[in-house]
């Protein structure tokens, strides 16, 4: 099986060149963009035949297998997910400290445990415990909304609404994240016996950056934890997941702190964020869609409370308006890479052990055989004929297969009671400049793992005398 499968062919792709592969048309700005392309696009100079869903390219002597649609991605990292399971090996992440995220520790027991204490505390059922912190949440500005959630019920912080030093940290080690994808780090990931030369060597920045990003990273998971721990032993916290984590690990005797703190402090460095930024600036530019939300809302909850939890089966557009937000602007638009463990062939072609599988959740939301006009935002192509919403409740920016994202149940309840709870109460407008003149929105989206939309001017007021007094009044 062996002899026949290494003679078969890799996926199509871009024809590699001596040595370096593909390295010089891998992308490094918004690379999802060219992916896509090279989903749809056949023969160009660097090209060969592209079939679309599977796509192989190579740097150096790693392969990388593009998925670009939601079937093939169902086939391969959902039911195949004892192959596909794995993460690439990057030696730069553990320089900067960020092995300790266990969406990027390998397969493994490991990994399992990590997996096993986080569904313990973010499953469908579980994630209800934190509906009250996220109704009361609302009342934070967007972009602290997310953080103050999470770090409320994870190490029962309440955050300062602005330079909050848990905040600050988690950011500042994203941010180095984001940036370590430099030339320096790169070649480290490409040679790793590279990372055992010093600092000062030409081109070996990447010793000092490393060197400050896990300073970080040690920081953004020991100053929350040792603040929940102290907490605990003062009697003061045994709300949070960590205080629950200790507990449950002294009552059975093998309490594992350091890796309470890594599980705790993955789940602060969250992506929810760049959902709400997305949601400020949809609405912003999409009145009709707006007043067509908020409509519902009036008349399914009235003026006198504000929405819950239990109104959500009610407000079906909400809904739509909820996946429309996450398909057009998924936060990350190439999930995170899996890795195979062994070779495999699918549809003929033949899969290598170790490849990086990289899911374009860019391109199969842009699927126009799923999604007509696919860049135009509209919340009513999850509506059927008759008038009812479609099944497609899917939400594809959470990833496949066994790594799919632990957090999406909490992070879901979080971006809709965000939507909702902000459209009952405001309008979101495009800013007017001072001679009067709508300001124009178009956010430039960044680079990195996590794409969100850079900061933008717009308008939010309250949506009348009533809705204003509801929120002061109101003991959220
Ligand atoms: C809108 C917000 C969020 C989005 C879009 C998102 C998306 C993702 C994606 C795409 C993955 C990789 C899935 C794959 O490998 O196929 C992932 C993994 C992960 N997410 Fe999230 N996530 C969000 C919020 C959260 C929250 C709130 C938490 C914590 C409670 C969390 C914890 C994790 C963890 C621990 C992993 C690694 C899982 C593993 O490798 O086994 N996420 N997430």
């Amino acid at each position: 099986w062996r002899r026949y499968s290494s003679r078969l062919p890799y996926p199509p792709g871009p024809s590699p060149r001596f040595f370096v592969g593909n390295h010089r048309e891998i992308p490094t700005v918004l690379p999802w963009l060219t992916y896509t392309e090279w989903g749809t696009v056949v023969g160009t100079i660097s090209l060969t035949v592209i079939s679309g869903d599977l796509v192989h390219a190579r740097t150096f002597g790693q392969h990388i297998i593009l998925v670009n649609s939601v079937k093939t991605a169902a086939e391969l990292l959902d039911k195949r997910a004892h192959i596909y399971s794995d993460r690439p090996v990057l030696p730069m992440i553990e320089l900067m400290g960020w092995d300790f995220n266990t969406g990027l520790i390998p397969y493994g027991d490991r990994w399992r445990r990590h997996r096993k204490m986080l569904q313990r505390h973010f499953r469908r059922d579980v994630a209800r415990i934190y509906r009250p912190i996220q109704m009361k949440k609302f009342r934070n500005l967007f972009q602290t909304v997310a953080a103050a959630i999470i770090l409320s019920a994870v190490y029962g912080h309440e955050i300062e609404p602005a330079n909050d030093h848990f905040v600050t940290l988690s950011e500042r080690a994203v941010q180095k994240l984001s940036e370590g994808f430099f030339p320096g780090a790169v070649a480290v990931n490409a040679f790793p016996i590279l990372r055992y030369l010093p600092g000062w060597l030409p081109g070996c920045g990447f010793q000092g950056f490393a060197a400050e990003c896990r300073q970080l990273t040690q920081e953004m998971q020991q100053v929350p934890f040792n603040f929940a721990k102290q907490n605990m032993q003062d009697g003061v916290d045994s709300k949070s997941v960590v205080a629950k984590l200790l507990e449950a690990g002294r009552a059975q005797g093998n309490c594992d702190e350091k890796m309470i703190q890594e599980v705790a402090a993955v789940s602060y460095a969250d992506t929810t964020a760049s959902s709400l930024g997305s949601f400020f600036f949809a609405m912003a530019v999409h009145p009709d869609a707006q007043k067509k939300a908020q409509s519902e809302i009036d008349s399914v909850v009235g003026t006198r409370r504000l929405p819950e939890f239990e109104d959500r089966p009610s407000l079906p557009f909400v809904e739509a308006l909820f996946r429309e937000i996450m398909r057009w602007r998924p936060a990350l638009p190439l999930g995170v890479s899996h890795a195979t463990t062994t070779e495999d062939i699918y549809e003929g072609y033949y899969i290598p052990k170790g490849a990086t599988v990289i899911s374009n959740i860019w391109a199969m939301t842009r699927d126009e055989s799923i999604y007509p006009e696919p860049d135009r935002f509209n919340p009513d192509r999850f509506f059927t004929a008759e008038g009812g919403l479609n099944d497609d409740d899917t939400i594809l920016t959470f990833g496949f297969g066994r790594r799919i994202c632990p957090g999406r149940h909490t992070a879901e309840a979080t971006v809709w009671s965000t939507i909702v709870s902000v459209l009952a109460t405001f309008d979101i407008a495009k800013a007017k400049d001072a001679d009067g003149n709508e300001i124009d929105i178009d956010p430039v989206y960044s680079d990195g793992v996590v794409s969100h939309p850079e900061p933008f001017v717009c308008s939010i007021t309250p949506r009348s005398d009533r809705a204003r007094d509801l929120v002061q009044a109101t003991e959220l």
